[in-house]
């Protein structure tokens, strides 16, 4: 059973277990998909490509966070499995981030809710003992940047509109410490201090050149890429990539396990301030309005 900080996350984000689809792919491996979540499985090879499939935008909400946990929990304890690549289904965006709906004119409650499978998605792949390829087929601002960097190496299709980065500051909002140690374990201090503080959103060469992804491919080689790292990844053995993995990850993830109710209080009395509410509501008008 799926458990969510020791409840049924099922029970409590209302998705039902029904709405997954568990199937045999031709190399006998089992497939399952939920609404949102694709997996494909290569059991020959060890990986699983997952690919986000929230349209338009694969916003994370909290529906789909929970679909995205669970289908992380059974790659985790499948053996089969030893790597995943990380994808969107959503032609031209990666994704788009927290859902924004879900941070705007709910309850403290939800608040605490959404956050704790924030924190729970965050956790499970920074500590994935798999190794992860972010195949980034699209834009990727924020929380969408924030999935890539827990990957263990990232690809980004080389397209202008394809951007990446924590651009929280551009909303009014802040990064979570978590985002900013990731970031900066990702790019280093001084290039995240700047890019925090301008929210800034960095086109493929400038992302290669600062650190953000670590290759840029035309798009379409980004899967081809993907499984030709994935595989440079797997020859390495596995207890001795994990336990490498856990000793370069473990501190920053600690930081956020030891203070994670504290975390969800900070986060729910400041995204309940009026002030708050309000530049995400505007934020989330403009983005309306830019089509009209
Ligand atoms: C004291 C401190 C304590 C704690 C920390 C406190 C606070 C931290 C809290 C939160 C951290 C949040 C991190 C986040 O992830 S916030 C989300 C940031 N995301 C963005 O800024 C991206 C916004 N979207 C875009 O830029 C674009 O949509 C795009 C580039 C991803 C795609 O562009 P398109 O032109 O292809 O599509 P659009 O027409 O813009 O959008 C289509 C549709 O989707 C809606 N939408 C877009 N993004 C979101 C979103 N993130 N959430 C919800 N909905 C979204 C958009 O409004 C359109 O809707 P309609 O079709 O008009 O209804």
């Amino acid at each position: 059973m799926a458990l969510l900080a020791g409840r049924t996350v099922l029970l409590r984000a209302g998705v039902r277990l029904g709405a997954e689809a568990a199937t045999r792919g031709g190399n006998g491996a089992r497939r399952f998909a939920s609404h949102r979540v694709l997996v494909e499985p290569d059991a020959a090879a060890g990986i699983a490509t997952i690919k986000l499939k929230n349209p338009p935008v694969n916003s994370l909400s909290l529906e789909f966070l929970t679909e995205l946990i669970i289908c992380l929990e059974k790659l985790e304890n499948d053996k089969t499995f030893r790597g995943i690549i990380l994808t969107s289904d959503c032609p031209g965006i990666f994704s788009a981030g927290l859902d924004l709906r879900e941070m705007c004119g709910k309850n403290p409650a939800h608040y605490a809710e959404y956050w704790r499978a924030v924190q729970e998605i965050w956790l499970k792949l920074y500590l994935s003992n798999m190794v992860l390829v972010a195949a980034i087929n699209g834009a990727s601002p924020a929380g969408g940047c924030l999935m890539a960097l827990t990957c263990d190496y990232r690809v980004l299709a080389d397209n202008p509109r394809y951007r990446i980065g924590l651009n929280e500051t551009l909303l009014g909002i802040i990064a979570p410490f978590w985002f900013k140690d990731n970031l900066v374990n990702t790019i280093g201090h001084r290039a995240a201090d700047r890019a925090l503080q301008l929210g800034l959103l960095f086109p493929p060469t400038e992302a290669l050149q600062v650190g953000m992804v670590d290759q840029v491919v035309p798009e379409d080689q980004i899967h081809s890429t993907a499984l030709s790292v994935m595989s440079q990844w797997l020859a390495i053995p596995d207890h001795a990539r994990q336990l490498t993995k856990s000793m370069m990850r473990k501190a920053t993830a600690d930081h956020l396990i030891k203070q994670r109710e504290a975390d969800i209080q900070n986060f729910v009395s400041f995204i309940s301030k009026d002030s708050i509410q309000k530049s995400l509501q505007v934020y989330l008008e403009k983005l309306k309005q830019k089509k009209h």
